[in-house]
């Protein structure tokens, strides 16, 4: 198959249409950009990042089947991109089976916006390993699951991410608390949740598999710290050994051939020694991938554009020790400002991405300091001091 790009705003356009426009997206939207596709970005609110680097834009709620169809079916686009997992992923499911074409693949999407749909498939029909776990959707099911899956134990939302509503519980006194928080954190409102044994894993990692025209290509391990679910920093590559490497590959092999189509996938690892156990998928570029903008000659969001165009990937070179650290201010403002940027630019081999988000209430990722070093030690230590330089004003 040969791929043709048209000219942007002409008939003969390549059109691309995000559904998220945040902070992983516009990494993306410029890739498109820099291949002269026309992309539209649609979103919850205004102004998102990706939004801002797009042709144009549309704030719709995802989530509810009659818009995101009224703007597709407006837009007319050769390829529909999820961003974010909150979508109506069935509206997806039927658009793809009247010719649509959604990446990777409408089931995929489908699947992996309920941790339910990826876990049942992982755990149950490809027998793929992960911790214990059980769903429940009413109190009383909510306690008979911890009680079967014990302590400590982590509780989810069926439908969240960025560690929204999860808890760790550690004992009794801990149950209720979690429930609470599951029942308000999540994105879709009250429901069912996730009880999962606790893995006492030595690292995590983010294995990016990416499925394209030419076959299954890995980057190099991405580890990563995570704290109230939610990632701090991570790093390329994380050591691991050789087994527990070939492990990895295999399961995320596995995983992302089930799932399908074109596209860059985080494959979520946890291990132990030569133990390996799946945790989730996005079946989009990473947030821990990030990293990949200083580590890679061909960035997670490089290699996304890529691989959705049916543009060949021959090769992924890795261009040394990396690390990324966010920046995650927490207040109230319209109008937050970012200085002291001098000092968080001032070392060698260091990169700033402020993602121009246009409200900050609580706490939310901002931006994020990439940086490369001589070992992976310190090239983290570089992309958190830097981040810590940035100073946030509300
Ligand atoms: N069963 C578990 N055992 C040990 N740690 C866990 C378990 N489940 C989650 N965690 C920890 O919490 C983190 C976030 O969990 P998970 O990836 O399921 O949440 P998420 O909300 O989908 O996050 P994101 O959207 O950022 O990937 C994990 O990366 C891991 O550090
Ligand atoms: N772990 C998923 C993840 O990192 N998703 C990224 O965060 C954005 C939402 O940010 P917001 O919550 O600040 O609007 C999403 O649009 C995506 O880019
Ligand atoms: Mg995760």
């Amino acid at each position: 198959m040969t791929v043709t790009i048209g000219t942007p705003l002409k008939s003969n356009a390549f059109r691309v249409l995000f559904c998220g426009a945040g902070e992983l997206g516009k990494e993306v939207v410029i890739e498109l950009q820099r291949l002269g596709v026309e992309v539209i970005a649609c979103d919850r609110y205004g102004d998102a990042p990706a939004m801002q680097v797009a042709h144009r834009s549309h704030v719709i709620d995802m989530l509810d089947p009659s818009s995101l169809r009224r703007v597709i079916e407006l837009e007319r686009p050769n390829l529909i991109v999820p961003e974010i997992e909150a979508i109506a992923t069935g509206e997806l499911v039927r658009l793809e089976a009247e010719g649509h074409k959604v990446i990777p693949t409408a089931r995929a999407v489908d699947l992996t916006m309920n941790r339910e749909g990826i876990r049942r498939l992982v755990a149950e029909e490809l027998n793929l390993p992960v911790s214990p776990y059980r769903f429940a959707e009413t109190r009383e099911s909510f306690d008979q699951a911890v009680r079967e899956i014990g302590f400590p134990c982590v509780v989810k939302p069926v439908m969240s991410s960025s560690g929204k509503g999860q808890s760790l519980v550690r004992d009794e006194a801990g149950i209720t608390d979690a429930w609470e928080y599951a029942q308000t954190g999540g994105r879709a409102g009250k429901g069912r949740v996730i009880v999962e044994g606790f893995v006492d894993f030595d690292y995590e990692i983010t294995l990016l598999t990416v499925r394209h025209r030419g076959g299954v290509s890995f980057c190099d391990p991405i580890g990563h710290r995570q704290e109230d679910g939610d990632y701090r920093e991570s790093w390329q590559p994380q050591p691991m050994t050789p087994t527990a490497l070939e492990r990895s590959q295999d399961i995320a092999a596995r995983v992302t051939d089930n799932l399908g189509g074109y596209g860059v996938f985080g494959v979520e690892l946890f291990v132990k020694g030569d133990q390996v156990w799946f945790s989730e998928v996005s079946p989009r570029p990473h947030d821990t991938g990030l990293v990949t903008l200083v580590s890679q000659d061909l960035s997670e969001f490089a290699l996304h554009a890529r691989a959705i165009m049916g543009l060949p990937v021959p090769a992924i070179r890795q261009l040394g020790p990396s690390a990324s650290a966010v920046i995650l201010p927490e207040g109230e403002s319209e109008q937050p400002a970012f200085g002291n940027l001098e000092q968080a630019l001032s070392a060698p081999d260091v990169q700033l991405r402020l993602f121009g988000k246009p409200e900050l209430k609580g706490r939310r990722r901002m931006g994020v300091a990439v940086a490369r070093g001589e070992d992976v030690e310190s090239a983290r230590a570089s992309a958190r001091k830097s981040a810590g330089l940035v100073k946030v004003t509300f």
